[in-house]
């Protein structure tokens, strides 16, 4: 087994709410670069990590992990739409690994996917069935979340897993760093949108433009003091993207979520889609690890990285 990890952000206002044309040059360079590493290390499966927003689950049964042997695209936010290449039984025999190392993981034979997953797919590989995947969902928008400390754990079960596989390995981990973009609260949520966030599946064309126009909306307030949402925060990010750089991922432990959520804003915690990453490297053997790139980007809602690594 050959095991190489990349971490980056994602965003649903990419082509949509651009910042100026020099930041979108800085960070096609750090993403073509990201690729080509891709294309020269020819994977021959891809393990994702990746939140969902509200596209795939759903309150009416939302589980903290889960695997999906088969995989669709919504296709939201420029996004391709369609099934993705997913490894179907050797997903299968992971989740068995997981519960096996006793971490509760949920299992989709049908999962439909969102931007949070194939974005990054399609700009490291150039689209979302390139090469053979396993998609694991880690829940980081719908409180309440799993402990930090179960993200690693999964990791750490992941990895154990490709350990064993005689194959080159990618591992990914997609979303953050911090960003609050408009995501509803189920807590006080007025009927129409609690229905939406406990059933909202298969929305119509219209409901789901409207809530780009909303995102859209807020992309171009964020950052200001117009806009309610918490702002990002850089010096957040880059702490955390040293502890990962640095192997510290005992202290992931004691991340609390609440203080996160206040520091970073709420969707921060697509951060555990990296923590999983790492944790699951790291079980592969020590690691070597390196920030590419770095930028807090209002326009997109995002604090916005790229981080590799490798086993020594
Ligand atoms: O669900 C929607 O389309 C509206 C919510 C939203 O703002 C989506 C955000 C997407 C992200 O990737 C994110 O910021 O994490
Ligand atoms: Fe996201």
């Amino acid at each position: 087994m050959t095991v190489k990890l990349k971490c980056l952000s994602h965003t649903p206002l990419r082509g949509l709410n651009d910042p100026g044309a020099n930041v979108v040059a800085e960070v096609d360079a750090a993403l073509a670069k990201a690729r080509a590493e891709v294309e020269a290390f020819d994977p021959e499966l891809i393990v994702i990590f990746a939140p969902d927003h509200y596209n795939g689950l759903f309150y009416d049964l939302m589980p903290p992990f889960v695997i999906a042997t088969a995989a669709e695209s919504v296709g939201d936010y420029l996004t391709q739409p369609g099934p993705l290449s997913v490894e179907k039984d050797l997903a299968l025999e992971l989740t068995r690994h997981v519960l096996d190392s006793d971490v509760d993981i949920a299992l989709s034979h049908r999962l439909q996917v969102d931007h949070g997953c194939t974005q990054t797919l399609e700009e490291l590989t150039g689209s979302i069935n390139r090469y053979p995947v396993i998609p694991i969902i880690i829940n980081s928008v719908a409180p309440p979340f799993a402990p930090y400390r179960r993200v690693r754990k999964l990791g750490e079960a992941v990895g154990r897993f490709i350990a064993k596989l005689d194959k080159r390995v990618l591992i990914l981990g997609t979303g953050g760093l911090s960003h609050e973009p408009p995501v509803p609260l189920l807590a006080d949520a007025p009927e129409a949108i609690s229905e939406f966030l406990i059933a909202g599946r298969n929305p119509t064309p219209e409901a789901r433009a409207a809530r780009q126009a909303r995102t859209i909306a807020a992309g171009k307030i964020y950052g200001t003091a117009e806009s309610l949402q918490t702002p990002l925060n850089a010096d957040w990010d880059l702490a955390f993207i040293d502890l990962l750089v640095q192997g510290r991922l005992d202290e992931i432990d004691e991340f609390k979520i609440e203080e996160i959520s206040k520091a970073a804003g709420r969707s921060a915690h697509e951060v555990r889609t990296w923590v999983a990453a790492f944790a699951a490297l790291a079980a592969t053997g020590a690691y070597t690890a390196r920030q590419d790139y770095y930028r807090a980007i209002n326009e997109w809602i995002a604090g916005y990285g790229v981080v590799s690594a490798e086993q020594n």
